[in-house]
């Protein structure tokens, strides 16, 4: 870790992936251009099949043989689109490490914690097991297990939902990676141990001057978690930018009805600001925009070809919508979906409430709600 905080650590480049299938090409992932820099956590959120995790799984060179990837994925400088296999496998799990919404794809059953993680360093490291033992304690004791002398010799089953998510935490940073993809990392858990353990790996990230890629379809685990935010929508980016400001001021109708699906304290009773329809088919997209079928807001022009990714003001808030500038602020551009009658949302996005402060929630191991699940 000898680079500056500020270092573009991921440069993605007009990245597409295609699944050709007996019916067409499912086009998955369509012109995704972005970068990530040290230190810094780049949220991802978008629907189911918007194409964050196939994204993600390019980026680990996890697509099956069958995906047609064209673009660029540059990481630390080397080409990842492309790369021979032997050198990808060093990279993964070394400087790109992953971690998936179910620890039990990630842990096996029949072996304890401790020698799991030791395997994991071993992988990377030419140690004695004795040396990466001592590194296996060392790192579950980073991630916030108490006991982690006795807890490494563990089975898997012996730990609870969050304390397993943890240890995956701490499965992903052993050999000190210089990116974390997070996909959907809590959304099996509590809201409680949700925050938990976002917090420890923000905390591990500050601490090791990594990035993140936090994958999720949850507005709320963005709100306080991330520094920008990168909306998808039918396999492609259509809104990015710092977290507030996307918040605030979003600038396309589709984060609008995220946004809105979120009830706000401030805001009960009021009615919520779903979308109605499904996304589009990937296998047959609609030729203007991709959200035009389902946005209130659309009018013939946006049937027509679809939008490019703009920036907005001169800045680093970008949005794929001709009609971003007359979307006012978030409460003004609820109130035109609310006139628009939009009825309920099909695939809820997003149903928690925001908690600005979720990044600062007190993290005592000692909850009861932790505990008692061990
Ligand atoms: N191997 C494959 N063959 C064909 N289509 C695929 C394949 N893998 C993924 N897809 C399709 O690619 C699209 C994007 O999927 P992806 O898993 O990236 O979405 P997502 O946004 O991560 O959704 P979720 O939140 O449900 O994981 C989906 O339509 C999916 O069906």
């Amino acid at each position: 870790m000898t680079q500056s905080v500020s270092e573009e650590l991921l440069s993605v480049s007009e990245l597409s992936v295609g699944f050709p299938t007996d019916d067409g090409t499912v086009h998955a992932v369509r012109n995704l251009s972005f970068s990530l820099r040290r230190g810094e956590v780049l949220g991802i959120v978008g629907e189911s099949g918007s194409g964050k995790s196939v994204s993600s799984m390019a980026l680990m060179g996890l697509l099956p043989k069958t995906a047609k990837v064209t673009g660029s994925i540059r990481f630390s400088d080397q080409e990842i689109v492309g790369i021979e296999p032997r050198k990808l496998e060093k990279i993964r799990g070394n400087d790109i490490a992953m971690i998936f919404q179910d620890p039990m794809t990630s842990l096996n059953p029949v072996f304890t914690i401790g020698w799991q993680l030791s395997e994991a360093y071993r992988a990377h490291h030419k140690v004695p097991k004795k040396v990466a033992w001592a590194k296996a304690v060392e790192v579950l004791e980073l991630v916030g297990i108490p006991q982690p002398d006795r807890r490494a010799k563990q089975y898997p089953h012996e730990f609870s939902g969050g304390m397993r998510q943890r240890v995956v935490i701490a499965m992903a940073v052993i050999n000190d990676p210089d990116l974390i993809i997070a996909d959907e990392p809590t959304t099996a858990l509590d809201v409680t141990v949700q925050a938990q353990v976002l917090e420890t790996l923000i905390r591990i990230k500050d601490e090791t001057n990594s990035g993140i890629m936090l994958i999720t379809h949850d507005l709320g685990v963005v709100a306080g978690m991330v520094d920008r935010v990168q909306v998808m929508y039918g396999g492609t980016i259509v809104e990015s930018g710092a977290v507030d400001e996307v918040f605030e001021t979003p600038r396309m109708p589709y984060t609008v009805g995220l946004l809105g699906s979120i009830p706000h304290p401030d805001q009960l009773g009021q009615p919520l600001t779903p979308i109605k329809g499904t996304p589009p088919s990937l296998l047959n997209l609609p030729t203007g925009c991709t959200f035009a079928p389902r946005c209130p807001l659309a009018v013939d022009e946006c049937r027509a070809a679809e939008p490019e990714l703009l920036t907005i003001g001169g800045g680093k808030h970008s949005s794929r919508c001709i009609r971003s500038a007359e979307l006012g602020s978030l409460d003004e551009a609820k109130e035109l979906f609310i006139h628009e009658e939009i009825g309920n949302i099909e695939n809820p996005a997003v149903l928690v409430e925001v908690d600005a402060d979720a990044g600062t929630i007190d993290t005592d191991e000692s909850t009861p709600q932790e505990e008692g699940s061990r």
